[in-house]
């Protein structure tokens, strides 16, 4: 409107202003604050949350006292190699390989398999497929292998105990003369049932996978659709595929194995745990199908770390859980995950596993057409470090194992194998990761990922953390006047760290006052963590790298679950206890809060950097 005393030159003619208000409305006047009495969003019980949950909880009285609590709680632990899934009130989860065989058609592009060899082990059958792309340099890994032995041998002074320099040498000579001897199917108690695809079979899923006679040649794909903590982006071609396998195999595993039928899903809730160190997008995609596909009531989200801390029995604790393909490490404080102290380290059992199969090749291993692509080979190596491999310089001696091959439509064959220092130097590789090939970890295979469809979630979304920061910070350093700081990937140069220095920078993110806490509780748990003499390795290398640092530290202790509790399982059990609590009533996601706030409820709805009120 024109004010009445600006003369507008040459203007149209303005008439005076009329005196009515601009607006018949009353605007009151701002309130003084000292007489501001409302409560008007102040509570939580006012937000929507706490209408929803007070909503939830009004069921006739008898529903909710005929059920133990927990009974309609279903927590799922996905993993890279295995699922754990199974009632709160059960004692126990289910496990169950997370692996999907899918018919898939004719002219369909195999996925690659990214198994790693030594070049000199190469072999010329492996190297027709595209699968054994990543080959080490020669001279590089027999360097690795030397520092390897000469720690070895360093430690194995210091316990006095004697080194056979021709321990590899005698054993490669016994393995040479190996003759395989044929066990008879009728004697043979663990002969496997084989199952070949019918065509109406469209999947199989967990262990049935492992007795797929020659999936390849049935026209089946396996499929591992998680990898560390995000979706399989390198053995997937779109996002949307991984998360149709996931919930193909959840559906499965659920209905079969814990006997809830697909429509009473609705009346269940699921706590889904997933990793310290997140995806963010992986995560959301996962809340998206419990909820809209999967047809949950609500879901909670939990952190490994502090529900392996509370299945531990403790409240504050440093855990590191060492798994197939990754290993993280997190501090826990009164039942806080403390954030700044996640570590995400880029290796786990299957680099043990792999490593053994290079070093057993080198000592003239029997089995020689051995291809750990082939399930039921990758099954013969696990077995084999499952009760070869140690950790303890003690046990270090040339023994003699047995070991079996059971392949489809041949007869059961049974192998002796001698090694030597093998044993110990392939579970080493966690505290000398440098003969890890990490390059072959990156996140996406641009053969198989359509890049076009990447959104940054898939190339992991969360910022580093200020352990890995601490931990990168050396190669952050500028190298000299005036030279710019080279551009690095913290996240995964972090994630080369040896265990035990990574350990260290975790605690040392935590804060300088908190660092002798953490380090007098540091818990290992995973599948991993069972290698015998994990945990005095772990403690005595961990010793020698803070005792000279942390002043007036009396005491550095690693300790494991309780030998009746399996450490692969102990975070789901951790969960299962969590979801019982009352304080977790807060925490539930439900569908119509999803449509309306989405990845915002991932913020305000975890405990993620919130405490949890353990009581
Ligand atoms: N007795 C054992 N000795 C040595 N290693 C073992 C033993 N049992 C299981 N493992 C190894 O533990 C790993 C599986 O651990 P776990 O079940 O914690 O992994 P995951 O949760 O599937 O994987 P991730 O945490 O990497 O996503 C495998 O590499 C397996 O070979």
């Amino acid at each position: 409107m024109t004010s009445a005393n600006v003369d507008i030159p040459n203007g149209p003619e303005t008439l005076p202003e009329a005196p009515l208000r601009q607006s018949q409305l009353h605007i009151p006047p701002a309130a003084p604050f000292k007489n501001a009495a409302s409560n008007y969003l102040k509570h939580d019980h006012q937000t929507l949350w706490s209408r929803n949950v007070r909503n939830l909880v009004k069921e006739p009285p008898g529903l909710v006292e005929a059920t133990p609590r927990g009974s309609d709680i279903i927590v799922i632990h996905p993993g890279s190699r295995w699922i754990r899934i199974g009632r709160a009130t059960d004692a126990f989860p289910v496990s169950v390989p997370h692996v999907l065989a899918r018919k898939v058609s004719s002219n369909h592009k195999p996925a690659p398999q990214l198994i790693r060899v030594l070049k000199t082990n190469a072999d010329e059958d492996a190297m027709d497929t595209d699968e054994i792309q990543e080959i080490a340099n020669p001279a590089e890994v027999t360097e690795c292998i030397t520092t390897i032995r000469a720690a070895l041998r360093s430690r194995m002074d210091f316990y006095r105990i004697l080194y056979e320099e021709d321990g590899s040498n005698g054993a490669s000579e016994f393995n040479e003369g190996i003759q395989t001897e044929e066990i008879d199917g009728a004697q043979d108690v663990y002969k496997v049932d084989w199952v070949t695809g019918q065509p109406d079979d469209a999947f199989f899923i967990g262990h049935k996978v492992f007795r797929l006679a020659d999936p390849a040649d049935s026209g089946y794909e396996v499929r591992w659709p998680m990898y560390n903590n995000h979706l399989n982006t390198r053995y997937y071609t779109s996002r949307q595929e991984a998360l149709s396998d996931i919930e193909t195999m959840w559906e499965n595993i659920i209905t079969q194995e814990l006997g809830i039928p697909r429509a009473k899903f609705k009346n269940h809730s699921a706590v889904l745990v997933i990793p310290d160190f997140f995806d963010k997008q992986t995560v959301s995609h996962l809340v998206d199908m419990l909820l809209t596909q999967l047809d949950f009531k609500r879901v909670c989200i939990q952190q490994e770390g502090l529900a392996a801390c509370v299945g531990s029995g403790l409240t504050t604790a440093c855990i590191v859980d060492i798994g197939a393909v990754k290993t993280s490490v997190s501090c826990v404080e009164d039942g806080i995950l403390l954030s700044d102290t996640r570590m995400l380290l880029d290796y786990g059992g299957d680099d043990i596993t792999e490593f053994l199969h290079d070093l057993l090749k080198e000592i003239k291993f029997p089995y020689k057409n051995i291809k750990l692509n082939r399930l039921y080979d990758l099954h013969v190596m696990d077995d084999l470090k499952a009760r070869l491999c140690t950790l303890s310089e003690a046990d270090v001696a040339a023994r003699a194992y047995d070991f079996f091959v059971r392949a489809p439509g041949k007869v059961t064959e049974k192998y002796l194998l001698k090694a030597y220092d093998e044993t110990i130097v392939a579970p080493m590789c966690i505290f000398e990761p440098k003969i890890i090939d990490f390059d072959s970890k990156k996140k996406v295979n641009p053969k198989r990922w359509d890049l076009s469809n990447i959104d940054d979630g898939d190339l992991g979304s969360e910022n580093p953390t200020p352990a890995m920061i601490i931990s990168t910070q050396h190669l952050l350093q500028p190298m000299g006047e005036g030279r710019p700081r080279p551009n690095i990937d913290v996240k995964f140069e972090a994630g080369k760290l040896p265990l035990d220095v990574a350990i260290f920078n975790s605690v040392r993110a935590a804060g300088n006052e908190k660092i002798k806490k953490f380090l007098q509780t540091v818990v290992v748990v995973g599948g991993t963590s069972l290698i015998p003499g994990a945990v005095h390795a772990l403690e005595s290398r961990l010793q020698a790298i803070a005792f000279p640092l942390v002043p007036n530290i009396e005491r550095l202790q690693v300790l494991t679950t309780h030998p009746d509790v399996d450490p692969r399982v102990v975070a789901w059990k951790g969960v299962s206890i969590i979801s019982k609590l009352e304080s977790l009533s807060d925490l539930w996601i439900t569908k119509s809060e999803w449509d309306i706030l989405g990845m915002r409820c991932l913020r305000e709805r975890s405990m993620i950097d919130r405490p949890t009120v353990l009581m």
